[in-house]
C-alpha cells in the first residue's frame, strides 16, 4: 500500500517523540478476521515490526484487545516486552506479570446469569457459540445464518435488558457481555500513565475501539482499519495496510540517531 502523505507526516512526527507507545487492537488489525476465534494469528510483517519497535529505547508496544489475556496470549504469542490489555481493559499484563480481574460475589452471580442466557440462546441458534472470559461471555454469530444471528443477538439483548450489572457491547459478528465495566479508552489511559509516553499510536477496527480513539490526545495518532464511523484521524483498509504503517513507523524510529544506542 502507498501510505497517504498526511499519515506519513504524522508517523514521521510520532517517530521523533522521546517516549512512544504503539498500541494495537488485535483482531481485524494485527490479525485478519477469521471464522474461528482460536485460528486468528498476527500477520508476520506486523508481528515483526512490533518486535523491532519493542527493542528500541523509550519505545513501548501493546496489544489492546477485547480478548481475555489467556486467549490473546494463545493467539498472539507476544514477547514479554509487549504490554497487554485484555477483556477490553479489565485485564492487564505488564512485562509478563498479569494483573488478573477479580470478581466479587455479586459479579460472579451476574456472570452465571450471563453464561446461562448466552448458552441457552446459542443452543437454539445453529452456528452460534459462546466464548468464555474471566469477567464475561461472547456470543459469536459469524458462522450462523444471518437471520438466526440477528435473532440470537436481539433475543439475548432482550433477556438481559433489565440487568444493570451486565454490560453489553456489539462487536464484529459478536455480542459481548461483561460483569466489569471497562473500556479500551481506560486501558490506553492506563498504559499512557505507566509508560509515561509523550505520544501514542493506536490502531483499531471495531466499534469498541472508538473508546480508544476518544482517549487520544493532541500529538497522538489514531488509525481506523476498514469502514465505519470513527473518531480516528486516519484510515486504512485492511490489516495488511496496518503492517505497512507499523513497519514504516518502526523504520522511521530506528533510523533516528538517538535510537541507535540503547
Ligand atoms: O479487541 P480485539 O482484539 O479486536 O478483540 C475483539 C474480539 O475479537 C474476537 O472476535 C473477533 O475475531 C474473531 C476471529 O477473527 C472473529 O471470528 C469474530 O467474529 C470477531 O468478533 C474474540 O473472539 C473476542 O473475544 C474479542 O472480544
Amino acid at each position: 500500500m502507498s501510505i497517504d502523505g498526511e499519515l506519513r507526516e504524522a508517523l514521521a512526527r510520532l517517530a521523533k517523540v522521546d517516549k512512544l507507545l504503539v498500541a494495537l487492537d488485535f483482531d481485524g488489525v494485527v490479525a485478519p478476521i477469521v471464522p474461528r476465534a482460536e485460528d486468528a494469528r498476527p500477520l508476520p510483517a506486523t508481528g515483526d515490526a512490533v518486535v523491532r519497535l519493542a527493542a528500541l529505547p523509550h519505545t513501548w508496544t501493546a496489544y489492546v484487545s477485547g480478548r481475555s489475556l489467556a486467549s490473546l496470549v494463545a493467539v498472539a504469542s507476544p514477547d514479554t516486552r509487549t504490554l497487554l490489555i485484555g477483556s477490553h481493559g479489565a485485564e492487564v499484563r505488564l512485562g509478563g506479570e498479569e494483573q488478573p480481574v477479580t470478581l466479587d460475589p455479586d459479579q460472579r452471580d451476574a456472570l452465571d446469569i450471563l453464561h446461562r442466557v448466552f448458552t441457552e440462546i446459542a443452543s437454539q441458534a445453529p452456528g452460534t457459540w459462546v466464548e468464555e472470559k474471566p469477567a464475561g461471555r461472547v456470543l459469536h454469530t459469524r458462522q450462523a445464518d444471518r437471520e438466526d444471528a440477528a435473532a440470537a443477538v436481539t433475543g439475548a439483548k432482550k433477556l438481559l435488558a433489565a440487568r444493570s450489572d451486565i454490560f453489553l457491547k456489539d462487536g464484529k459478528e459478536v455480542l459481548e457481555g461483561s460483569v466489569v465495566h471497562a473500556t479500551k479508552g481506560e486501558g490506553l489511559a492506563f498504559l499512557r500513565q505507566v509508560t509515561e509516553a509523550d505520544a501514542v499510536f493506536f490502531a483499531g477496527d471495531d466499534v469498541t475501539d472508538e473508546d480508544g480513539f476518544h482517549a487520544l490526545e493532541t500529538g497522538d495518532v489514531g488509525l481506523k482499519v476498514g469502514d465505519g464511523e470513527t473518531a480516528a484521524a486516519f484510515r486504512v483498509g485492511s490489516p495488511e495496510d496496518v503492517a505497512d504503517v507499523v513497519d514504516l513507523l518502526a523504520r522511521l524510529r530506528s533510523e533516528l540517531p538517538a535510537q541507535r544506542t540503547p
